[in-house]
């Protein structure tokens, strides 16, 4: 079967730092890239950011906007023109593109985030690349992705990808931000084990005109080798760099991914839900949830964070406040409160009517790694 791959590149690689206009050498050879991959069989999804830079551009705006209207504003300039760009490469080397805006809400219902991987599924099968970007126009503050890092290891969540590539505007991750820290080290690999204590400083926001620097594609990292999609941050200078690292070579960052959690109704609890709260077990819950794929009962709860609706979803926490598993509740955040650590049978005596014997069944419950 085809390899599924999704790049991701972000504003500082498709414009010119200096200027804010457009990498158009850069944005060719990517696309020049694409085709070739498409070509030789890989199926491709490239999620482009660069919406609010060139809609900056094409405004006479030189800087970055704070405002939250003002930049959704601007985006509806950009992205139009972003897509013409695209298509007019592609178009002149034969290769069809499509464009698809998404929001955090299109995750988080089951219908929609089924929808939207069928509709991945059959633009792969017609030989379209999809150009991915979020709906910066109508994304509301409670519903964003934020970054299209973290949208890029959603999308390659949803189809089930073999790889992911974040193309950026440094050659790999250092042990610093190599702007401020000229000794940082160079990461190559980090393997499995490594990722959930990587211990590197990652600085704050990264460039002028990117958003999240390098925190947020470490989270995309998290996300997207937890799916099993093996992750690479490498230069968006050399798009070519794909070619190479795919054949093989030791280009960039690699992330070594997860096991690939088979069942897809559970990929989507952990990366397609929101949490809308936190809950807080004792140890006998945390052994039979993590180590006995056990349900949770309210016996089991210590204490809880948090206003949510049963069938929200929410994280489970350890003794020692660390995050073990995320699930999909019976009840609501008031129902847990009185029947928190009570035995199950004692359910119906406080809340006055019969509920689920189990406050999360192991069917709605994924254990993270
Ligand atoms: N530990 C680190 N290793 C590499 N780069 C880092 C690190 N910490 C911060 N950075 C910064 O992250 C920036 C890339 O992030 P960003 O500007 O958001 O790019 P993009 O637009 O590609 O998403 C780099 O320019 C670099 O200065
Ligand atoms: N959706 C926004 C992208 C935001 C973003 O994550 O930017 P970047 O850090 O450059 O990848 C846009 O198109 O401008």
């Amino acid at each position: 079967m085809s390899q599924t791959i999704v790049i991701k590149i972000g504003t500082s690689s498709l414009t010119i730092p200096e200027t804010g206009s457009l990498a158009l050498s850069t944005i060719a050879t990517l696309v020049e890239t694409l085709t070739n991959l498409r070509q030789k069989g890989y199926n491709i999804i490239l999620v482009s950011s660069g919406a609010v830079g060139v809609g900056c551009g094409r405004l006479g705006i030189s800087k970055r906007p704070q405002n939250l209207n003002q930049k959704q504003a601007i985006a509806a300039v950009g992205q139009g023109r972003l897509i013409r760009i695209y298509d007019d490469l592609f178009n002149n080397l034969g290769q069809p593109i499509a464009q698809i805006l998404l929001t955090r809400h299109d995750f988080k219902e089951r219908s929609s985030y089924v929808n939207a991987s069928n509709t991945f599924r059959a633009l792969l099968d017609l030989g379209v690349i999809p150009v991915v970007n979020e709906n910066d126009t109508v994304a509301t503050d409670e519903l964003k992705f934020g970054d299209n890092d973290t949208l890029s290891a959603l999308v390659a969540s949803l189809v089930d990808a073999d790889w992911l590539f974040l193309l950026t505007d440094v050659d790999k991750l250092y042990s610093a931000d190599p702007r401020l820290v000229p000794s940082a080290t160079p990461i190559d690999l980090v393997a499995r084990h490594e990722l959930s204590n990587l211990d590197i400083d990652v600085g704050d926001s990264g460039t002028n005109w990117g958003t999240g620097g390098m925190v947020t594609k470490i989270t995309a990292a998290r996300i997207a080798t937890g799916a099993g999609v093996t992750t690479v941050i490498t230069n968006g200078k050399n798009p070519t760099n794909i070619l190479d690292i795919l054949a093989g070579r030791a280009i960039g960052t690699r992330f070594e991914p997860q096991p690939r959690p088979e069942n897809a109704r559970k990929r989507w609890i952990i990366n397609g839900l929101v949490s809308k709260g936190k809950i807080y077990l004792d140890n006998g819950a945390t052994k039979a949830i993590c180590e006995q794929g056990k349900s949770l009962l309210s016996a089991g709860i210590l204490a809880i964070e948090g206003d949510f609706n049963s069938a929200d979803a929410v994280d489970l926490y350890a003794p020692d406040n660390l995050p073990v598993a995320r699930g999909i509740v019976n009840y609501s955040s008031n129902e847990l409160q009185l029947i928190k650590g009570k035995k199950s049978q004692k359910i119906y005596e406080i809340l006055g009517y019969e509920g689920a014997q189990t406050v999360i069944h192991r069917d709605n419950l994924v254990v993270i790694d």
